[in-house]
């Protein structure tokens, strides 16, 4: 890759970085052109697809191995393990072929199904009979699973219409015994068909009410406004990707399509082995191959009723919503048995998506993290450790051709969020027509001091962040790692060389001290922790590090560091034991004794003191002192609301784990609470809240 990119000529590079996405098709053609052109790319090409050397075709042999691997297992009783050697033996068998005079994709579905059914997993064993019945519709064992998958979800009419088409097409004596003999039971089982669940659609079908159009900014270059203003928590955009990666480590774990996590009935591609999907919907939207092929050999007897032929015609033809296949199909130039992004890593995929090598880059810039919330101990319930070990993992990479005109702002306005591979973008206050509508790229104020924040995006984006937050003076930053002054009533606070470097570049926009004073009136916060700044003619001498800002007093830095060290070592202690399970008193006993000293240095807001007070409260929630765990959670919320402000997701996240603390207390949670919760929620997330956050459905109910 190296090697190619290094014989692009110079004005072609330059070309390709000045451009904007809309010359995007104009420089794909210049890069393609040249390309066309040059042995080394084709040589290059050759290499990637020799069908020697690709490690990700189809394989007969590879499949049947699994196969018979994954029966030895399955006859043993080891069925967790039978599962894993039919979904890697489906991974790797042609679409094409047959063992023992039946297709060898269709015998594996149903292998599967069976295992499934064995592990309670009804509805995935249900989805694995269609599936093989989309491949063979007349395969009589596969409609007599079927029938089995739909009884035990209590599907009886369907049940019973399996097992009468199975009794058509099944042709020995002994299997239409074993039907019969199936169907007289279900007979004479009473009960009501029962919906089958259906994987999230998303039918809220919010509208999108206002207009957006893109200006020019003084220091961002483009970005995004309204005509009108907009109302806190409306959507004001969605939109499909123009092109999307899932990351490789998550090829195992998400849907290659979607991003969902996979279910345990995965759906490989029909033409390769290598990306895996929730569904056929998704596997077919990816632009693979389908099974019409090889589907004619294999058709239902004519003798059906119309009913019953009109049933069979529903379950054999797969339900692929027609939504997004003519924009997306872009798994099926990657895969006719050379699959590409098995080779290559996932950015330059990305960027052969969208056809430019060398645009990687700017693709960078341009393209947004596809992310899913992750419950790492598989944990949806409401308790302390599962609320706190959410986290947010990336699990794809996209190109948003509308999105991508957002800027940053650590003080953002907007929220962006995805279900399956569609971006939502939501106001997160009041926005008034022609103001910057702006979501954050990572960091936010509250989350990292100003420092830390430029640093990031400097790294991971190459600009300096220009957004009020880092060029306005702000109560969160000037605390958030902050000392407190050395004068008891003082609540000034002092600072450190490192981050007053950063708060002090922040007064060159000032004219002088009245538009302090000005300033002061918009944030009396401010004020309090820094008012002596204001009061000075120099203010700029004044914002010296080791100095209250509010009355000037001095603070020996080095030795309230040397405090911090000690306080921390008894914090870490405590952390481990929280982490392992194992919590002895007296690690906590230590740690209450550590936050009083962290409080007698550091300032009363700086976000240190309110990490400290949640891993103390977790570790009186799994001690069962309930009370306990809630003082000192409550007390790390107050610090997180100076930081992030009161109506902050960040915030929502932690009133969900207050909840929980009084809900294993057995106190009834606080109503103000909930509905502060659920408001924060719905601002962020709007109709979407419930489904995302199983966590805030439990709360309401
Ligand atoms: C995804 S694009 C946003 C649209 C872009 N402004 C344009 O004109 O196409 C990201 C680029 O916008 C600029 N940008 C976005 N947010 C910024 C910020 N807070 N400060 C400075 N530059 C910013 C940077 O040049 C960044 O590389």
């Amino acid at each position: 890759m190296e090697k190619l990119k290094s014989v692009i000529p110079e004005t072609l590079k330059l070309e390709i970085s000045q451009s904007t996405i809309d010359e995007l098709h104009c420089t794909c053609s210049s890069l393609l052109n040249f390309f066309q052109n040059l042995p080394l790319f084709h040589q290059m090409v050759r290499e990637l697809t020799d069908p020697e050397k690709a490690l990700c075709g189809k394989n007969k042999e590879a499949a049947m191995e699994a196969k018979a691997k994954g029966n030895e297992c399955f006859s043993k009783g080891e069925y967790s393990t039978a599962l894993h050697f039919y979904s890697q033996a489906l991974r790797a068998a042609p679409a094409d072929v047959e063992d023992k005079e039946k297709n060898l994709v269709a015998m594996l579905y149903l292998n599967r199904a069976s295992t499934l059914h064995k592990l309670g997993f009804f509805l995935e064993s249900l989805r694995d009979c269609s599936r093989a019945l989309i491949v063979s519709p007349a395969y009589a064992k596969a409609w007599f699973r079927r029938a089995k998958a739909n009884s035990s979800l209590g599907n009886y009419e369907d049940a019973i219409k399996d097992l009468t088409v199975s009794l058509k097409i099944e042709t020995s004596s002994s299997g239409k015994k074993q039907i019969e003999n199936e169907l007289n039971m279900l007979l004479n089982k009473s009960g009501l068909s029962r919906a089958i669940e259906k994987p999230y659609h998303d039918s809220s079908e919010e509208r999108l009410l206002m207009e957006l159009k893109y200006v020019s900014t003084t220091t961002k270059g483009r970005g995004m406004t309204s005509f009108t203003d907009i109302p806190l928590a409306s959507l004001i955009h969605k939109e499909d990707p123009y092109a999307a990666i899932i990351l490789k480590n998550c090829r195992e774990t998400h849907c290659a399509f979607c991003f969902n996590e996979l279910p345990a009935d995965t759906v490989p591609c029909v033409s390769c082995s290598i990306p895996l999907y929730c569904s056929l919907n998704c596997q077919v939207q990816a632009g693979g191959e389908d099974f019409s092929l090889c589907k004619d050999k294999y058709r239902l007897p004519q003798e059906l009723s119309d009913d019953l032929e009109q049933y069979a015609k529903n379950v054999t033809s797969p339900d692929i919503s027609s939504s997004s296949i003519e924009h997306a199909a872009e798994h099926k130039h990657e895969c006719q048995g050379m699959h590409w992004p098995a080779v290559l890593p996932s950015d330059v995929v990305l960027a052969g998506r969208i056809l430019i090598i060398m645009l990687l880059s700017r693709i960078r810039v341009n393209s947004m993290a596809i992310v899913r919330m992750n419950h790492p101990d598989g944990r949806q319930n409401l308790d302390y450790n599962a609320t706190s070990s959410v986290e947010q993992v990336q699990v794809a990479q996209a190109v948003y051709s509308s999105g991508s005109l957002f800027n940053h702002s650590c003080v953002p306005n907007v929220h962006a969020y995805f279900l399956s591979r569609t971006l939502f973008m939501r106001a997160t206050e009041n926005v008034t027509a022609g103001s910057e509508l702006e979501l954050s790229y990572g960091p936010q104020v509250g989350q990292w001091d100003c420092s830390e924040r430029r640093k990031f995006l400097e790294e991971r984006y190459s600009f300096i962040c220009q957004c009020s937050g880092c060029s306005q003076l702000n109560f969160s930053d000037l605390v958030h790692t902050g000392y407190r002054c050395s004068i008891p009533n003082c609540s000034g606070v002092v600072l450190e060389s490192c981050v007053a470097k950063y708060e002090k570049e922040k007064l060159k926009h000032f004219k002088g001290p009245d538009s302090l004073q000005q300033y002061i009136l918009k944030d009396d916060k401010i004020g309090g922790v820094a008012s002596h700044v204001f009061e000075q003619n120099d203010y700029y001498r004044c914002f010296e590090p080791g100095h209250c800002l509010s009355c000037g007093s001095f603070r020996d830095l080095p030795a309230s560091q040397k405090t911090i060290v000690k306080a921390e070592i008894r914090v870490r202690r405590l952390q481990e034991a929280v982490a392992s399970g194992e919590i002895a008193t007296d690690l906590v006993v230590d740690a209450l004794k550590s936050i009083d000293i962290l409080r007698t240095v550091l300032h009363p807001f700086n976000k240190r003191i309110a990490e400290v007070e949640d891993i103390i409260a977790q570790a009186f929630c799994s001690i069962g002192e309930f009370q306990a765990a809630l003082k000192h959670c409550r007390a790390s919320i107050e610090i997180l609301e100076k930081l992030y402000g009161e109506s902050h997701i960040v915030i929502g996240n932690e009133l969900i784990k207050l909840a929980s603390i009084q809900l294993s207390n057995g106190l009834k949670n606080g109503a103000d609470n909930t509905s502060r919760t659920v408001a924060i929620f719905s601002q962020y997330y709007g109709s979407h809240a419930d489904n995302m956050f199983p966590h805030l459905r439990y709360l309401k109910s």
